[in-house]
């Protein structure tokens, strides 16, 4: 579904700027020129958040923004200039933000908080806090830049939250609190979960110099004192989720193929490396196909190597339809392996053979030149703890499926 957003700003050039950023970040866009204009537009639709011009025509002292907010709008105002006046009266409205607009950095930030919008919907954040009042305020604070929030009364009852959600990816915490304290915690956390996968702030309204050393040391990412300011609070806090992100991003794109976004090598070698040593352990079989495209070659020289990457992709695609419940990866060249996660080796062997047929009779339909392509199987299941010998064996069978005429599986 796409995301509605309402830009309510008298001048066109800046109007037509924003809604340029708007729709480049995924939303749909309608802009007013007028308070009168965004109140008609706010009673016929629905939407996601606005971008308010404090200055307009019929409006010159703000009044747009109280209309957007008890509309239930999240809004972001842009000022021309935030002379104290102006700024006492932006800070009164439960906004998102606000920006000046002074220069092309503004216009970035501004797109940076439009496109994070939609993304904290699927960030959970857990704020551990005794005090029933202070969780409500930071709560309400999350709640309004559209964050997944979560609530623990102390820093044990914190842990349980955790260990229930493991999705959660900030936590907010207190210091001062019963049973355990959020320096504690904080410890505790780091213990149980790496800075890569979650990110703490403490607050707390202690006076104490060493304290923010004492979060940090302990494993948080950054500290406030309370009382604190609700824009400092965002700065901070998007600064640490956008950092996860990151994170995340340079990790997918280290783990996953280029072309047909299959796990790559490296991480298959991980994964499989942590599950055979299991398997090994517990005497069980680890179950293997190597998977190669016959004749690639030719495929390559008759229709060029685009036309090759459309068929690796599309092999991609069905693998994924075929394999879900399974690991598969891009090893290299026309080289794919499946590690099975479940099914005896009769269910594995039947799940390939289908594959294989349906490949057979179907690939023509799957690229642009609709090329026949048919594929050769490796496939073993023994007792391995190493994932080199295990792949050695298959390569093994892959060589006599190639041999015996190739468009079968050997095992
Ligand atoms: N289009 C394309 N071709 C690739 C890619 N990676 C490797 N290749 C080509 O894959 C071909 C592999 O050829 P061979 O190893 O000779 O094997 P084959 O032609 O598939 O023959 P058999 O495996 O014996 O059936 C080579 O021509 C490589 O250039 C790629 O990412 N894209």
């Amino acid at each position: 579904m796409t995301r509605r957003i309402l830009i309510i700003e008298d001048t066109p050039t800046i109007a037509k700027v924003q809604k340029h950023i708007a729709v480049s970040s995924g939303y749909a866009a309608d802009i007013a020129s007028s308070l009168a204009e965004a109140t008609a537009l706010i009673s016929q639709n629905h939407y996601f958040c606005a971008v308010v011009d404090f200055i307009l025509p019929d409006a010159p002292n703000g009044e747009a923004i109280p209309c957007a907010i008890e509309a239930e709008i999240p809004t972001i105002v842009m000022t021309g200039n935030l002379d104290s006046q102006t700024r006492e009266i932006v800070e009164k409205y439960p906004i998102i933000d606000y920006i000046t607009k002074e220069n092309k950095q503004a216009y970035q930030y501004l797109k940076r908080q439009l496109q994070r919008l939609p993304r904290n919907e699927s960030v959970q954040v857990l704020v551990v806090d005794d005090s029933r009042q202070t969780r409500r305020y930071v709560s309400g604070l999350l709640e309004r830049h559209k964050y997944q929030v979560l609530e623990a009364g102390d820093g044990q009852e914190g842990l349980d939250v955790l260990q229930k959600h493991p999705d959660i990816s900030v936590i907010i915490t207190d210091n001062e609190m019963p049973i355990m304290s959020g320096v504690e915690l904080c410890g505790e956390i780091r213990r149980l979960y790496s800075n890569d996968d979650k990110a703490i702030i403490g607050i707390s309204g202690s006076h104490t110099s060493h304290l923010s050393a004492r979060f940090l040391k302990n494993g948080a990412n950054d500290y406030l004192r309370k009382p604190f300011n609700a824009e400092e609070f965002y700065c901070r806090l998007s600064q640490n989720v956008d950092m996860l992100d990151n994170i995340a991003t340079i990790r997918l794109q280290a783990n996953t193929d280029y072309l047909t976004k299959l796990p790559n090598r490296r991480y298959f070698f991980e994964q499989t490396t942590k599950a055979l040593k299991l398997r090994a352990i517990q005497k069980q079989n680890s179950t293997l196909a190597m998977i190669d495209i016959d004749h690639f070659k030719s495929i390559n020289d008759q229709y060029g190597h685009d036309a090759g990457d459309d068929v690796l992709s599309a092999l991609a695609l069905t693998f994924n339809k075929f394999f879900e419940h399974d690991l598969e990866a891009r090893l290299g060249g026309e080289e794919f392996a499946i590690f099975f996660q479940q099914g005896s080796i009769e269910d594995n062997l039947n799940q390939l053979e289908l594959f294989r047929q349906y490949l057979d009779s179907n690939s023509v339909s799957l690229t642009p030149h609709k090329i026949h392509f048919t594929i050769s199987i490796g496939f073993v299941s023994m007792v391995e703890q190493k994932i080199d010998a295990l792949l050695k064996a298959a390569d093994v069978k892959l060589y006599d499926a190639k041999e015996q005429g190739r468009n079968r599986i050997i095992h």
